[in-house]
């Protein structure tokens, strides 16, 4: 790709695309400019690794950019932008990847009729596994959509929603990895427990998990289907999964997704609170 690309917010989510962007679709380093607040090790980093352009001169950075990606926590996105908004204009395509923050907040911030990306991809991105909802305003044309799509397709997959999904993908697919990790945890926890030797049962639980995954994949036969295929009547795993829904694991789950989904919205709220009282500050 041969668009000059600029990003506020040097943290991991950036280089995550960093990284696709310079590794999977050959994107010339020298084309990709990074911001950052006040981590300078981390600029250095990031050029020293991937060949890209640190720079604290906003006026250079967004000089010609195509792309703008907002890549602040959203406690920062009015600072980042309010910062960053003199120097843009209608010809950028104005991503964000920020939590709960919607399109039409960004627009109040900036003041400026430009198509504006909101994406949820999530830390798998950094392995090139990302599961990314991308969704936009109404200056947003196809070219656009593709664009978005080809940016985040080189860190995994991506998928073009409707903007009132937004806050439930967070929910579910950007906080996902943590949950999967959680249940690494417990597993580990119980291996343990159990007398298993750490470095073996580690092994036995990264392939069990990819397994699984591969299976709900690939296989045309519902995860119900799947699971049951397990469990041989009177067995161990019908023993096991009792003990989860004796416990309400699955309830837990489903309000553990709700409450994400619920605090993305709020996030939102809570920008656009920031954004009418005209604080910049945390
Ligand atoms: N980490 C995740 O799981 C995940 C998943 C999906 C989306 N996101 C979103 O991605 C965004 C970034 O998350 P992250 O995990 O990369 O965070 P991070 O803390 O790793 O990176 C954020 C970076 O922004 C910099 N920054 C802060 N204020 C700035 C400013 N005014 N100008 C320029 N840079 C500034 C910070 O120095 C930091 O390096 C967040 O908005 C988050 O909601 C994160
Ligand atoms: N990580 C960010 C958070 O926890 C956004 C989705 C995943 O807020």
């Amino acid at each position: 790709m041969d668009k000059k690309i600029a990003f506020l917010g040097a943290g991991s989510m950036a280089e995550a695309l960093i990284s696709g962007l310079v590794a999977r679709i050959g994107s010339r380093p020298a084309n990709i400019w990074v911001n950052n607040r006040s981590n300078d090790s981390q600029l250095e980093r990031l050029q020293k690794e991937y060949g890209v352009i640190p720079s604290r001169d906003m006026p250079s950075m967004l000089k010609g950019a195509e792309v703008v990606i907002i890549a602040v926590k959203p406690k920062d996105v009015l600072a980042a932008l309010t910062q960053a908004k003199e120097h843009l204009n209608k010809d950028m395509l104005l991503i964000s990847v920020a939590a709960g923050i919607s399109t039409a907040s960004l627009k109040s911030i900036i003041d400026l009729d430009i198509p504006i990306i909101r994406a949820m991809p999530n830390t798998s991105a950094a392995v090139g596994k990302s599961a990314t909802a991308l969704s936009g305003n109404e200056f947003v044309k196809d070219k656009d959509k593709q664009l978005a799509k080809e940016i985040f397709g080189t860190v995994g997959m991506a998928v073009y929603t409707d903007e009132n999904q937004m806050d439930a993908v967070t929910g579910l697919s950007g906080s996902g990895p943590a949950y999967i990790y959680y249940l690494i945890e417990a597993m580990q926890l119980s291996a343990e427990q159990i007398g298993l030797k750490p470095e073996d049962a580690q092994k036995l639980i990264i392939q069990t998990l990819i397994g699984a995954a591969e299976m709900v994949h690939t296989s045309d036969k519902t995860p119900l289907t799947l699971r049951m295929e397990v469990t041989s009547p009177g067995g161990t795993t019908e023993a096991g999964i009792r003990v989860l829904e004796e416990k309400g694991v699955r309830d837990a789950l489903i309000e553990c997704i709700q409450t994400a989904t619920n605090r993305s919205s709020e996030m939102g709220i809570e920008l656009s609170q920031k954004i009418s009282k005209g604080i910049l500050s945390n």
